[in-house]
């Protein structure tokens, strides 16, 4: 279980831009849940990933996984059970190194590695497969520069090479928001995929309302730096757009909602 308690963060503390996020921010994941998040812009979704990484610290509170507190543990020696796939398709690949640099990198993660001496020939079946699966036609593509890769496949790389070794936990930072409707479909599903196949204990942040609704077994909802909204078991399988319109206007917040959420309902 991923657990945060009590955590407190203001960035700023005592100037001009001073901003008061988390007050007192209390989540608990179980193991293997897939939770997908939503949240107007500001609302500290992205932080909240960060403070789980160990990219930024919070100020105050406890954060355990598998009831070891890592309160303190800095972020190269989370990633090694943390995962992270960002927005940005340029991120999370070596645009100037090969499909199979890039898997064999993956591969290595936290072991002293370099390519000087190649990559290990035996692996290429395993890569082949895992790019097999991901039905993009990239298995044939082994040898092409990533920097040479449309910005979909570069995405569904990025999110195998996070998940060849499976991580413990794997955060999704909107990582199908640069790409076109389509493509973002692909990815999405390609995700779902993976996540179940894996079984991975999975967050993922969305500023599409469908992909919320439709992926995952539990939704939760930021606003001003709080969880307004926790939906899970039987409520979240039979989700849909209107209900949880309907959840946002009974509860009046429909404020909470911005344009782009909005939109992406449609
Ligand atoms: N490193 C930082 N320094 C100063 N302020 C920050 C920092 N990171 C986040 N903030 C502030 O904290 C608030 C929450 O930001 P965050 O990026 O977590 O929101 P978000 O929900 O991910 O938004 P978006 O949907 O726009 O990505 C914002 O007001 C932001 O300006």
């Amino acid at each position: 279980m991923l657990k945060l308690e009590h955590i407190k963060k203001t960035f700023n503390k005592g100037s001009a831009n001073e901003v008061v996020l988390f007050t007192d921010l209390n989540v608990a994941i179980e193991d293997g849940e897939f939770v997908t998040i939503i949240g107007s812009n500001g609302s500290g979704k992205s932080t909240f990933f960060n403070i789980i990484s160990g990219n930024i610290l919070q100020d105050s509170g406890k954060i355990s996984f598998q009831k070891q507190d890592i309160s303190k543990v800095p972020e190269h020696k989370r990633s090694q059970y943390i995962g992270r796939v960002f927005q940005d398709p340029q991120k999370g690949t070596a645009p100037s190194l090969t499909i199979l640099q890039n898997m064999a990198m993956a591969y290595n993660k936290g072991k002293a590695f370099g390519l000087t001496k190649g990559v290990d020939r035996s692996l290429i079946p395993l890569f082949k497969e895992e790019l097999t699966n991901m039905q993009l036609g990239l298995e044939d593509k082994l040898e092409v520069l990533v920097g040479a890769l449309s910005g979909g496949q570069r995405q569904a790389l990025s999110l195998l090479m996070a998940t060849l070794i499976k991580p413990e936990v794997l955060l999704l930072d909107e990582h199908t928001a640069a790409l076109d409707p389509k493509t973002s479909d692909l990815i999405i599903h390609l995700t779902d995929k993976i996540v179940k196949e894996k079984k991975m204990t999975t967050i993922m942040i969305t500023h599409n309302l469908k992909h919320a609704i439709t992926y995952g077994d539990r939704l939760l909802m930021f606003h001003k730096g709080d969880i307004i909204l926790d939906i899970k078991g039987e409520e979240k399988k039979t989700l849909t757009v209107e209900k949880l319109i309907e959840k946002f206007n009974s509860l009046n917040m429909i404020d909470a909602l911005d344009d782009e959420l909005a939109f992406s309902a449609q």
